[in-house]
């Protein structure tokens, strides 16, 4: 079967610099939920901007469903791939439901919002348990309430990857193994960076570490959060018990 995401030989880097991303190959299935995860710098949101369509490859490509991702055009890879990003660019006067309505976008043909563009943005808003908010300006919510908004938005878009960076940034325990376990559940494709490796092992079918812009590892969660592969991509000693029925981790910087 055709990966739905699929990068081989990417390279990245900003305009007259070096490169930040080194060779980077893989593919994600349909259903599959990947998450990213390395230090500060090591890539990730580079990485992340390569599958949206926000910047593309120096060199290597970026395919979607079987098709280079610079080859379609801007609205399609949209109907295809929806992100989450930490910056949220959106107006603060435009109300919740406003906002989820800017992901039927894509999908817009005639001038005015139709019967499904209308029905896809209640149901997002219920999805996210916004139904309450839906009327408030965007600037008035907490940044757990403008977090939910922003997947709100990503799930009225339909898509068929979803890609997030640090989807559990403000949000609450409950929230955050809420949000987790509906991405779960949505059966898309789901790339996600994410700080909290416990989250990770316990979310994602597959882990993948950045360290300085290469892959180090990329393998069921098991596999890739070792302590070797923890201590070469946080340089931090690191000691995993997998006694209990999730792993713990546990950090101390060298030397210590
Ligand atoms: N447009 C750019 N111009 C210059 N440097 C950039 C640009 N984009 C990214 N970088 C640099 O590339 C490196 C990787 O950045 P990136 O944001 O991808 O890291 P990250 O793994 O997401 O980090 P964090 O965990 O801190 O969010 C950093 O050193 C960053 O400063």
């Amino acid at each position: 079967m055709t990966p739905t995401v699929a990068l081989s030989g990417v390279f990245w880097g900003p305009a007259r610099q070096p490169d930040i991303l080194h060779d980077l190959s893989f593919a994600v299935a349909q259903g599959e939920v990947l998450a990213i995860c390395g230090a500060n710098g090591a890539g990730k949101s580079s990485l992340l901007r390569l599958l949206y369509r926000h910047q593309a490859p120096r060199k290597g490509t970026v395919q979607l469903m079987g098709r280079d991702l610079w080859q379609m055009k801007a609205p399609e890879a949209a109907r295809v791939v929806a992100a989450v990003l930490q910056e949220q660019p959106t107006d603060f006067a435009l109300t919740a439901r406003q906002i989820v309505g800017l992901g039927r976008l894509p999908h817009r043909k005639g001038f005015g919002p139709g019967q499904t563009d209308t029905a896809m943005v209640e149901a997002s808003l219920r999805r996210m348990d916004l139904t309450a908010f839906a009327d408030r300006a965007f600037g008035t919510l907490s940044g757990g309430e403008r977090q939910r908004v922003m997947v709100a938005r990503a799930l009225a878009q339909e898509p068929q990857v979803i890609v997030l960076d640090e989807p559990t940034n403000h949000l609450d325990i409950r929230h955050q193994l809420e949000l987790l376990a509906l991405l779960r559940g949505l059966g898309l494709t789901v790339i996600t960076t994410l700080h909290d490796l416990t989250l990770a092992a316990e979310f994602a079918d597959r882990v993948m570490i950045l360290h300085q812009g290469r892959i180090i590892a990329d393998a069921p969660p098991d596999q890739a959060l070792s302590e070797a592969i923890i201590a070469q991509a946080f340089n931090v000693a690191a000691h995993v018990d997998r006694s209990g029925p999730a792993p713990r981790f546990s950090f101390q910087l060298h030397g210590h």
